[in-house]
């Protein structure tokens, strides 16, 4: 139990000088923080995620590296290229070649016998390589070796993207005679090819060229061969000569630093950051699923969160995590200096990034709708990125990427947002492809399969998609609100409503009409009046009531009549009472069918129920598993719809009317909902700050609540180190630090020790007497627990209201006799004495049961004489050998087992 002094701050908390006020700030606050520092708890999974930004980046990068390194480019100048093939040729090995033009050496033939000529001409070898007549390079004087290397390799642009030659000759006599005195000339030809392959051909695209440089290069090394050889051995001086001494060496062109000549990142980076810009998708869904598995969500909505903050609070929340990656990538990709991001205009990509974004989220959203377990959601998830990914890429390739279709093909792939997405980061990185300029603001427009189109594509199925989204979530089963009917948006009432919430349901107004309760029920000024014009109506109820004829008060043809006439006084004095009062919790004939699945019969949870939970009054409602009690809280709260019926809350119908009031109810479910990687005083700070409390306000309330329940060394522990009781204790206080005026508490006290139990009823009877005329239905297996707390006990069992009244009236309505019992030691005769003494003493008595010498015995209360019986035993005992014995009134326990049994009926007692 608690001092005296720790008491009385709960009696000040617990008296409601602060209103609720569930305003859009309050609750935006309050999700906000609650978002904020779960995600804070995630770091690995968030580093996870942001890393997989660098991952793939660094990935395509690495595979470009790698294939540089294989493909052998050279990463150094090449100044002085050595031969690489050197030898003499013979005639055979010498290809046929007709030269119908000739080629003219002569300018070589001045001079060879003074040792080195070089010549490169404009040669015209066939017109099947005409580029050789613009590539080709001519030295009119003597040079060293050194010199040519480095004419030619300042022949490359200062860039090094390439040169305009496509070879050069370096002819050289070794040995020559005069023409008095032949001798066997000698011929060495060097041959310098172009192998970076970027011969500026006019009027040829990049790649084309590429192709052709590479088909080029043998043709030209091919007739500078024949040409040669073809010369020497022709010509005139040389006419007899033997050709066999002609060699002939082929070196590569001196060059700057090779530049990629395989683009891997241009070519698979749209790929890569398709697979990037999805992957996000699975962990959007599952980090809702969690919460909607855990029924995290279902919790908050039943204590007044308004989902449209929720879901606010979540967009942000995974918008920012999105974003986060693609500042990462963007670091990653400028900084490999990606040419996709600096030769693009910064806002193309930064746009389509921006658009991709909401629809990446709206897809979570959606997909989330359709599932309630996690296992599922995230192989789902997994699987449907797949097929995005790989599928968009496919059908962009095969279908764009082919280019000839019509614009309706086009179209119809573009429903597909990831497929919109891919084209737009092809465009992009076509545009930033090498020798292309990038993309420029100027380069966007709306025309069709332009990246325009891309950016209005993307926009517009943004909002379809959180459309479709609005839509299931409305009308798929879920377990955190009512569904909705499929054709709901079709019907003119969703419209008009729709219409009038916009106009009168701003957050403000929910305190205005909170407070204006038919009654003021909620309102602790107007309570002691209300509350002593009720007593004289109850007065005036309860007399008609305890009339001889329950149903004068009704009409004998109203429906009502003919059911209630099997049903036992008790019952139908209840319905009378909820018709003709207002309490604060009304039920009226309420009926809850569950279907039956998978072949299962459909289960009455609950049938045709009465029931009015009076202002200021704790009601226990008992009943055996599966009676029906979590059912009727889930539907008081808002979470289930009932079959049939209605249940009003403060005068608002629970079905139609329940956000009015859920700023003043607070619940605590069967099972502990809670967060994990919260703490529990951010867990309590969470529920207050909902609810409008702020700052000093909310630090003393929090802290005074955590000391109530015995929580105050944990509060930084976070709820996943609680043990279960202290999670127990943890969600009752969530139910009551903001002093709602309607509380559910759905078994409290399982698996508290006696001392937590304890604390806990301490808190509930305060609440009772300090409270303010604040109703709670209090839901418990434990008889014990019900007696201490409870004004009124209703026992429920297979959905039906069996009996209902105070402890007290339930143990002697059904308790009409003393349970008697006694302890005989000594034998079997001494035992049948004893016994045959009681029954003598009453004549109408029973025995209940009778194990080893002791007996119980069902006595009528009338037979006995409380003092008689006492002073008989005191004298007689011993002579029967009765070493212990007592009497008892029935409990309530015994009421329970009796009526729970199926053998209860008005007369039924025992
Ligand atoms: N979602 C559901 N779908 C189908 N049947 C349900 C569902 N929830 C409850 N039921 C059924 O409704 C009946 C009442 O269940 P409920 O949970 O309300 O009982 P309870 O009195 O709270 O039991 P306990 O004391 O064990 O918590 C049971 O037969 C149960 O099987």
């Amino acid at each position: 139990m608690k001092s005296s002094n720790s008491t009385e701050h709960l009696n000040n908390r617990l008296l409601p000088s602060v209103k609720n006020q569930l305003e859009f700030g309050s609750q935006f606050s309050a999700l906000f923080r609650k978002s904020y520092l779960l995600q804070k708890r995630r770091k690995k999974t968030n580093l996870c995620q942001i890393c997989v930004a660098l991952a793939v980046v660094l990935i395509i990068f690495s595979f470009q590296l790698l294939i540089n390194h294989y493909l052998n480019f050279n990463t150094k100048p090449t100044t002085d290229p050595q031969k690489f093939k050197y030898g003499f040729l013979t005639d055979s090995e010498v290809p046929y070649l007709d030269l119908s033009d000739g080629l003219k050496f002569n300018k070589y033939l001045k001079t060879v016998s003074e040792g080195y000529a070089y010549e490169a001409g404009r040669y015209k070898i066939s017109d099947k390589v005409k580029e050789i007549q613009y590539s080709a390079m001519y030295f009119e004087e003597q040079k060293s070796k050194d010199d040519i290397d480095d004419l030619l390799f300042k022949s490359f642009t200062d860039k090094g993207e390439g040169s305009e030659l496509n070879g050069a000759m370096i002819f050289k006599t070794i040995e020559f005679g005069n023409s008095t005195n032949l001798v066997k000339p000698n011929f060495e030809f060097s041959i310098y090819y172009n192998q970076t392959g970027y011969p500026y051909v006019p009027g040829e695209s990049l790649r084309t060229t590429r192709k052709g440089a590479t088909l080029f290069l043998p043709s030209f090394v091919n007739a500078f061969f024949r040409s040669s050889y073809t010369h020497m051995c022709k010509s005139e001086k040389g006419a007899n000569a033997s050709c066999n001494n002609m060699r002939i060496g082929l070196k590569k062109f001196p060059e700057p630093v090779q530049h990629f000549s395989f683009d891997l990142i241009s070519v698979a980076q749209p790929f890569f950051y398709q697979f990037l810009f999805h992957f996000m998708l699975p962990v959007f869904v599952i980090g809702i699923i969690v919460e909607k598995e855990n029924k995290l969500i279902a919790i908050q909505r039943m204590m007044g969160l308004n989902i449209k903050v929720y879901w606010l609070v979540n967009f942000i929340f995974c918008y920012t995590i999105y974003l986060l990656m693609v500042t990462v990538f963007y670091i990653i990709g400028y900084s490999l200096k990606f040419d996709f991001f600096w030769k693009n205009n910064f806002l193309t990509h930064f746009l389509l990034f921006i658009l991709w974004g909401f629809n990446l989220v709206g897809m979570g959203f959606l997909i989330s709708t359709w599932f309630k377990r996690i296992k599922t959601a995230t192989i789902f998830g997994y699987v449907i990125i797949l097929l995005l990914i790989f599928g968009s890429s496919m059908l962009y390739s095969n279908i764009i990427g082919d280019g000839g279709k019509d614009d309706s093909t086009y179209i119809s792939l573009q429903l597909i947002p990831s497929c919109a997405f891919y084209h737009g980061l092809q465009l992009l990185s076509d545009f930033s492809g090498p020798s292309m300029p990038g993309m420029k603001l100027s380069d966007v427009s709306i025309q069709i399969l332009s990246i325009g189109s891309v950016y209005l594509t993307l926009f517009i199925e943004a909002i379809v998609i959180f459309l479709l989204f609005a839509y299931f979530y409305n009308v798929l089963p879920n377990n955190f609100s009512a569904r909705k009917n499929p054709l709901f948006c079709f019907r003119y009432s969703f419209w008009k409503n729709q219409l009038k919430k916009n106009k009168k349901t701003k957050f403000k107004d929910l305190e205005h009409i909170d407070y204006n309760f038919k009654d003021s029920l909620l309102n602790n000024e107007a309570l002691s009046q209300s509350s002593s014009n009720n007593s004289q109506a109850e007065i005036d109820i309860n007399s008609a009531i305890n009339s001889d004829d329950v149903h004068n008060l009704l009409e004998p043809n109203n429906d009502l009549f003919k059911e209630m006439e099997v049903l036992p006084v008790d019952i139908r004095k209840e319905i009378l009472r909820v018709q003709s009062k207002d309490d604060p919790i009304a039920i009226k004939s309420l009926t809850k069918i569950y279907q039956g699945k998978d072949g299962n019969l459909n289960t009455t949870a609950l049938n045709k129920l009465w029931l009015g939970i009076k202002k200021g009054e704790c009601f226990g409602l008992l009943g055996p598993n599966g009676a029906g009690k979590t059912t009727l809280i889930s539907i008081l709260s808002g979470l289930t719809e009932s079959t049939d019926g209605s249940a009003q809350i403060c005068g608002f119908d629970v079905k139609t009317e329940l956000k009015k009031i859920q700023a003043n109810m607070g619940i605590c479910a069967q099972e502990d909902r809670l967060w994990d990687d919260l703490t529990g005083k951010e867990t309590l700070e969470f529920y207050a700050r909902m609810h409008g409390k702020k700052k000093l306000n909310l630090k003393l309330l929090v802290e005074k609540t955590l000391e109530d329940f015995g929580l105050l060394d944990a509060k930084n522990k976070k709820i996943k180190e609680y043990s279960g009781g202290m999670k127990r204790r943890i969600s009752v206080a969530c139910a009551l630090i903001f002093n709602p005026r309607i509380i559910f508490l759905d078994e409290p006290t399982t698996g508290l020790d006696p001392k937590s139990k304890r604390q806990i009823w301490t808190i509930i009877s305060n609440i009772k007497l300090y409270g303010g005329g604040r109703s709670i239905i209090l839901t418990t297996h434990s008889m014990e627990e019900a007696e201490a707390l409870s004004d009124r006990i209703g026992i429920l069992s297979n959905g039906i209201l069996k009996t209902i009244g105070s402890s007290e009236e339930l143990k002697s309505r059904y308790g009409k006799y003393f349970k008697f019992s006694m302890s005989v030691k000594g034998g079997i005769d001494r035992e049948e004495n004893a016994v045959n003494f009681i029954k003598s003493s009453f004549p109408n008595c029973e025995i209940i049961n009778q194990i080893s010498g002791n007996y119980n015995f069902k006595i009528a209360k009338q037979d006995v004489i409380l003092s008689k019986l006492f002073q008989e035993m005191h004298e007689r005992k011993d002579k029967f050998g009765i070493t212990d014995w007592g009497i008892s009134q029935t409990s309530l326990e015994e009421v329970f087992l009796h009526i729970t049994q199926g053998n209860q009926s008005q007369n039924d007692e025992f």
